[in-house]
């Protein structure tokens, strides 16, 4: 059955602000269609959350769907939000109008807004998909990802990124995703080895002492569009982890190049874990991610499980 009404969550920053766009022209194919809707807006870095608990405990329509418009943050946030409530199976429908938008990419969501939208409303019924969820004993935080976290580059380069004037200045070209190219390049040289204790599913210990990444990820895709982990698949009921040693600059240079022409490439220094409960520990101060948002700098204490969510859209109405 189609759904009966959509709380749109939009957040205007997303996508440098391209996302407005975006809002504008899901509006107008919804108020064509006469589908019952309304929009709840962002209004600061958080606020998602806050919006998708008031859905979650008050939502008295049935057959609501919550529709996010925006990035991998975005979504992220609405789902993290709605777990909280007594309403935590509300399905949720996804348009990507971020400037990464792995998540969708890595379901194989259309990148295309208008596109995405048919795949929203031609759901009958929804669609459960993995999700990684995560404890951290050092601050005693836990939550959902829907992408990965990320602990030593990626973590480096969002959160020098997150507070650069680079990007507050191509923001206003619309050019933000370039701002994480050029901090990714900044970083990729100054980032140094740190020592990861990993625990696989067996609980079995593995000490590498020099990482310089080390990621969980729920499907394939990191960084904006990088294929990272081609086996990680949303659906297997476990997540996939990457550690990444210190590397030769220049074989590793050109195993990520390879990776970002979409080519497959081989890297022998590079660790896999795969099942549905992990555990990691850095010992030293490192800086992390979720979902391309700063987790900030700590020693990390993760624990990796997995989470089923409800989704809503049909990933078979692509064209
Ligand atoms: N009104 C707002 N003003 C400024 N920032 C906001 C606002 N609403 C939400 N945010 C913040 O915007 C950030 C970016 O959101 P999001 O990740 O959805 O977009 P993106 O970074 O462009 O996309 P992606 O993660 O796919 O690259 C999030 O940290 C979110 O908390």
């Amino acid at each position: 059955m189609a759904a009966a009404f959509y709380y749109i969550i939009f957040n205007p920053a997303a996508g440098s602000g391209n996302a407005v766009d975006t809002l504008k022209a899901v509006r107008k194919v919804m108020n064509d269609r006469q589908i019952d809707y309304e929009v709840r807006v962002s209004r600061y870095s958080g606020h998602t959350v806050q919006l998708a608990k008031q859905i979650g405990s008050f939502n008295d329509h049935p057959g609501a769907v919550v529709l996010v418009i925006g990035g991998d943050g975005t979504l992220n946030q609405t789902i993290t939000g709605l777990k909280m409530t007594r309403q935590a199976d509300l399905a949720v429908g996804y348009i990507p109008a971020g400037s990464g938008n792995d998540f969708a990419r890595g379901i194989g969501l259309p990148d295309d807004p208008m596109k995405a939208l048919e795949c929203v409303l031609s759901t009958e019924t929804p669609l459960v998909l993995d999700i990684g969820q995560y404890t951290e004993q050092t601050h005693q935080e836990s939550g959902y990802f829907v992408n990965n976290i990320g602990v030593g580059y990626d973590g480096n380069v969002i959160a020098r990124t997150s507070h650069s004037q680079i990007k507050t200045f191509l923001n206003r070209f619309h050019l933000g995703k370039l701002s994480y190219f050029i901090t990714g390049v900044i970083v990729f040289f100054a980032q140094k080895p740190f020592p990861v204790i990993v625990y696989d599913q067996q609980g079995r210990m593995e000490i590498i002492q020099d990482a310089f990444l080390v990621d969980a990820t729920n499907h394939p895709y990191f960084g904006g569009g990088i294929r990272f982990m081609p086996g990680a698949v949303p659906t297997d009921g476990e997540l996939d982890l990457v550690l990444v040693e210190h590397p030769n600059w220049v074989v590793f240079l050109f195993y990520l190049i390879q990776l970002i022409r979409g080519k497959e490439a081989k890297y022998d220094r590079i660790h896999h874990f795969k099942g549905n409960h992990l555990r990691l520990e850095t010992t030293e101060l490192e800086a992390g991610q979720m979902d391309g948002e700063e987790m900030g700098t700590r020693p990390f204490e993760l624990e990796f499980t997995v989470a089923k969510q409800n989704f809503w859209f049909n990933l078979s109405e692509k064209k």
